[in-house]
């Protein structure tokens, strides 16, 4: 049976000499790859002791990336539910792409309202000239 890894462990191993990930449900120890990294330690440090896999994923890995994690595995997390576990980044990124959507949902509001505002415009002054 695999190992598992509580929250307290992985926020544990948080500083460079010394640092566990969690993607995906699973944890990996990146202590010795994080100088190897193409994508920089930085980005990797940031996400220690959270849960990296929305960052992970955003980058679009490849299959390469993803079959360098096997060998790093230290076990299944013990959650599933690791919603407080985001990163600051992972956080901001996601309030951006709410902002987003939500200012895409009050254009959808206004759009239509203004139309009708300048249809009723119209008709206003064009029979006023009549
Ligand atoms: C153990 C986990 C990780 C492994 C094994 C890994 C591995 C790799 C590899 C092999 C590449 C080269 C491109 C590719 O093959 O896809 C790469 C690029 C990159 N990685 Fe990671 N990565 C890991 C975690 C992360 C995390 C957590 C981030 C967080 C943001 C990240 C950000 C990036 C970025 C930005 C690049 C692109 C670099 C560039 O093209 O200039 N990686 N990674």
């Amino acid at each position: 049976m695999s190992k598992t890894v509580t929250a307290e462990q992985l926020k544990a191993h948080t500083t460079k000499n010394d640092i566990w990930l969690l993607i995906s449900g699973k944890v990996y120890n990146v202590t010795k790859f994080i100088d190897e990294h193409p994508g920089g330690d930085e980005v990797i440090l940031a996400e220690a002791g959270h849960d990296a896999t929305e960052a992970f994923e955003d980058v679009g890995h490849s299959d390469e990336a993803r079959a360098l994690l096997p060998d790093m595995l230290v076990g299944d997390f013990e959650k599933s539910d690791t919603t407080n576990l985001k990163s600051a980044a992972a956080a901001a990124q996601e309030a951006r792409a709410h902002a987003a959507i939500e200012q895409g949902s009050n254009m959808m509001y206004f759009v239509p309202l203004g139309l009708l505002g300048a249809y009723f415009a119209w008709r206003y002054y064009s029979s006023g000239s009549l």
